[in-house]
């Protein structure tokens, strides 16, 4: 199929790869870049001798960029991440490297990813041709939980996943303490899939907003809203004493995990794009800092029967498809949040307040537009 239909170009799907020092990110990488399945993906890495590529290497194409036998492209970060992305585009424009299809980028083991997609997204020109198909976050099944107990940055890269993915559990001696850890990842971030390092390459790099052919995707398996709402169910059960829990046995929460958390805001009715783009707009100025991510599925009341698909990571929120058609019979407008030291309640309110049903006790959307203070806490 040729990408030249009517129209603007497809965005080009784009994966994060992230994980804290010595998870097994390049472990993993290594086992991507050999696989035909991805011989027409770019993959960016911080220094081309990490990943042992000598044997592979086919053809140096500059000198910051090479070509490797299963056809994967291979280019080091030159400067920022920004201009490495842009002069991607350029070379792909201009025919000096070919069409690739995906790009993948290995962060190094402290980076937060967050600032990484808000640097994408909201670049105007590389949020039009890529397309943020997914955060992968690869997590150390030996070390794990000291590396989640003592750095918070573990855990952010964890909550803010759509796939984790375990590495070294060939190591684990208890299978028990896998659970575990299995578990507290299921806790910081009940919407991600989580896989072992051996999982099949389109799982791995595809299962999110777009799948390897660079289509939008299970836009559900996504969003992962019912596992999310699931989740706060839970945990709202829990901290209101509900024990029955089948004789789980539960641990205090770490304070690092217990400063991020998901959920999940709902509207059965339709929404104006009016009273959207400005719960979104109060949203990201209030907190924007907060915002770890935002994920959604709305429906419109001018065009109810396309939903569209809302991506954000703090400052920035915007949308990038509207779909055909909806995913399933559920037609609810679906937004997930993923927060640091954010509850709740005020993102609430300001949704209650804008999304039409505010409560006896709430100011209503005029008088929150008219005091944008008042929002702040
Ligand atoms: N047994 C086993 N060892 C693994 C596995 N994954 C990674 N390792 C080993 O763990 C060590 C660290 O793995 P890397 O892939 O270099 O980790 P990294 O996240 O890229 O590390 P940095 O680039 O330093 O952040 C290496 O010695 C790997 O051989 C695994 O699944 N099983």
């Amino acid at each position: 199929m040729s990408d030249r239909a009517a129209g603007p170009l497809p965005p080009i799907p784009l994966t994060i790869l992230t994980g804290f020092l010595g998870a097994g990110k390049t472990t993993l990488l290594n086992r991507l870049v050999q696989d035909p399945a991805l011989h027409d993906t770019v993959v960016i890495i911080n220094e081309f001798g990490e990943i042992g590529l000598d044997h592979l290497l086919v053809e140096t194409v500059s000198d910051d960029m090479i070509l490797l036998s299963a056809g994967c492209l291979c280019c080091t970060v030159r400067g920022d991440l920004i201009a490495t992305l842009e002069d991607l585009l350029r070379k792909r424009d201009n025919g000096r490297i070919g069409p690739f299809r995906r790009v993948i980028i290995e962060t190094t083991g402290l980076a937060d990813p967050a600032p990484i997609l808000h640097a994408v997204l909201y670049h105007p020109y590389l949020s039009m041709r890529y397309a943020v198909e997914g955060v992968v976050t690869v997590i150390d099944a030996v070390n794990g939980k000291g590396t989640l107990d003592a750095h918070v940055e573990a855990v952010r890269q964890a909550a803010v996943a759509e796939r984790i993915v375990l590495a070294k559990t060939d190591l684990v001696n208890d299978p028990a303490d896998l659970a575990r850890l299995r578990e507290r990842l299921h806790q910081v971030n009940p919407g991600a899939t989580l896989l072992d390092a051996d999982a099949p390459i389109e799982a791995i790099v595809a299962g999110g907003l777009f799948g390897l052919d660079g289509k939008i995707a299970d836009v559900r398996d996504w969003l992962k809203a019912e596992a999310v709402e699931e989740a706060e169910h839970r945990s709202h059960a829990h901290q209101h004493g509900d024990h029955d829990h089948h004789g789980h046995h539960h641990h205090d929460v770490n304070r690092h995990d217990a400063s991020i958390h998901a959920f999940c805001l709902t509207s059965d009715q339709p929404i104006r794009q009016g009273a959207l783009d400005t719960f979104l707009d109060f949203l990201r100025s209030s907190q924007g800092a907060k915002l770890l991510r935002v994920k959604g599925l709305v429906a419109l009341a001018e065009d109810p029967e396309h939903p569209v698909v809302i991506h954000g990571v703090q400052h920035v929120i915007h949308v990038p498809a509207v779909l055909p058609r909806w995913p399933s019979e559920d037609r609810r407008s679906r937004i997930v949040f993923i927060v640091q030291d954010l509850a709740r309640e005020p993102v609430e309110k300001l949704w209650n307040a804008f999304v039409g049903s505010p409560g006896i006790d709430q100011p209503d959307a005029t008088a929150l537009a008219d005091n944008p203070l008042s929002l702040r806490r």
